[in-house]
């Protein structure tokens, strides 16, 4: 459909850039046919657009939803009827005049609607994420709030989208905007001193003063920096990897769980060898469960060790491990090593599995290195008392019979809350690399100049340096929020909007 927009529009896109003087538009619905689709246009020429398009010489109300016959600006042929709403600027989204049309959501109806826009002169076919960029622009949202905003359009579980609707509505703008005011003070106070020191009587102990702040300030952005990067994991989806040696029911695993045969299963050891990925919502928490080659280190097989390898590499990058037990072989374990529990069995397993690293060698108990559930599957070839199974993190199953399979969904729920987190408006999660990178460096800098306050005991501060310093961590926050930008950062935070948002 846009195709064909796109040849009526060749012609102007060739000659116009990306000028904010042109008036743009863009079919904002989902593509292909449906109910209602919503065109859009923002720009000084909307006015135009709109009367041309409704045949009038009036503009209708503003931001009243208004029925009305839309026309071909030069034919004047009827395309359809629909409702029409006018948002003149700066009180729009894009901070510009604009306006939607709520139409037929049939393929035609949208390309007579879309090429109509096209004949008018000025007007041409949106960029993606050019109105969010005008937005942007025009000071509507910074740049928190459109990364929220991108993640909302993206997200896909109850959890993931009320993160990102808390920062569209300005969580982390907020509170980096608060953290923005204290650096501006302190700047301000400091290039006073360095002003005005000598010849003026300033508040004796100003230096003292913003040092406090700036003392509470570094720790709030250390705090913030120590979340177990909750917000990242959340937005990502979980990366949670299936291990155990072969034939545990690693696969049968991951079927039961997508409630699908995503992966083959066989009594075969060593049927898996590529990772097989599957994204699930759990309780409202993405995650990104991958299933793996069963770890032995025995086989000759060159594709089952190349899987082996990959497993391996996948459980250092996960956020939760499942590991499996066949059951049935701790049963026999334990006939032969009575005297000795369920942790030493486990310590020999990982060693085996070459994923030693999973438990905490020092630990006489058992503790892991990474969140870890331990599934003890096929609990219906026979009778186990071991209580100890009971635990925590241990959970016995059957993929068979599907006995134990809600208890451990629940328990990788309580997984997931703990390495996502809740959203919350009074405490944000960051949530992406660039955040944590901005606010690593503010702090470094802030920590210069503590360094400074502190290791100065005659008091004659080299408050040159310290305002450097200063504004330096406030550059980091600026970049942060977007009032410090570069084209290419905003390319690359515009790239995931579609055409039309
Ligand atoms: N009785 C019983 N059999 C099971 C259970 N879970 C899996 N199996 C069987 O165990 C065999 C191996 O299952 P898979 O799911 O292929 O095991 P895997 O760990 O993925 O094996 P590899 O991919 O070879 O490492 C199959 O024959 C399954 O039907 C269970 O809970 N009870
Ligand atoms: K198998
Ligand atoms: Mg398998």
């Amino acid at each position: 459909m846009l195709n064909v927009c796109r040849t009526v529009c060749s012609q102007k896109l060739k000659t116009i850039r990306l000028f904010s003087s042109d008036t743009i538009f863009a079919l904002s619905s989902g593509h292909g046919k449906c109910g209602v689709a919503v065109i859009r246009v923002s720009g000084k020429n909307s006015p135009t657009a709109l009367k041309l398009l409704t045949d009038s010489n009036v503009l209708p109300k503003a931001r009243s939803a208004i029925l009305r016959r839309i026309k071909h600006p030069i034919s004047k042929e009827t395309l359809d009827r629909g409702l029409i709403l006018w948002f003149p600027g700066p009180k729009s989204f894009t901070g510009e005049d604009s306006f939607e049309l709520q139409v037929h959501g049939g393929i035609a109806v949208v390309n007579a609607i879309l090429n109509a826009l096209g004949s008018i002169p000025s007007l041409r076919l949106a960029e993606p994420g050019e109105f969010t960029r005008r937005a942007f622009h025009n000071a509507k949202l910074d740049l928190t709030e459109v990364e929220g905003l991108a993640d909302l359009l993206q997200a896909e579980t109850e959890l993931q989208r009320r993160q990102a609707y808390l920062q569209t509505e300005g969580s982390l703008s907020k509170l980096y905007n608060k953290w923005k005011k204290t650096l501006t003070n302190g700047v301000a106070h400091v290039e006073a001193h360095i002003d005005f020191g000598e010849t003026e009587t300033l508040e004796p102990h100003l230096i003292e003063h913003v040092a406090k702040d700036i003392h509470i300030l570094a720790r709030d952005i250390e705090q913030h920096l120590a979340d177990g990067r909750k917000g990242e994991i959340l937005r990502n989806g979980v990366k949670t990897v299936i291990l155990g040696e072969p034939n545990v029911g690693k696969s049968s695993l991951l079927n039961l769980l997508c409630e699908r045969p995503a992966a083959i299963v066989t009594p075969i050891e060593g049927t898996t060898r590529d990772v097989l990925e599957v994204t699930l919502n759990i309780h409202g928490y993405p995650l990104v469960l991958a299933d793996t080659a069963g770890l032995r280190s025995s086989t000759k097989d060159i594709i089952e060790k190349e899987g082996i390898e990959r497993a391996l590499k996948l459980y250092e990058k996960s956020n939760l491990v499942i590991l499996v037990v066949d059951m049935e072989k701790y049963r026999n374990w334990k006939r032969i090593h009575e005297e000795r529990g369920i942790n030493k069995y486990l310590k020999e397993y990982v060693d085996k599995l070459k994923i030693s690293n999973l438990i905490d060698a020092s630990d006489e108990n058992i503790s892991f290195t990474k969140q870890c559930l331990v599934v003890f599957n096929k609990s219906d070839l026979g009778q186990d008392e071991d209580a100890s199974i009971d635990e925590d993190h241990f959970v016995r199953i059957s993929c068979k019979t599907e006995d134990g399979v809600a208890k451990l969904t629940h328990m990788i729920s309580q997984k997931l809350r703990i390495l996502c987190g809740e959203p919350s408006e009074e405490h944000p999660s960051m949530n992406q690399l660039r955040h944590r990178q901005h606010l690593s460096d503010c702090l470094k800098s802030l920590q210069l100049f503590l360094d400074e306050v502190s290791s100065d005991d005659t008091k004659e501060y080299d408050l040159v340096i310290m305002a450097e310093y200063l504004r330096k961590s406030l550059r980091q926050l600026g970049k942060l929020v977007g009032n410090v930008t570069t084209d290419q950062l905003l390319n690359v935070i515009f790239k995931d909007f579609c055409i039309g948002k």
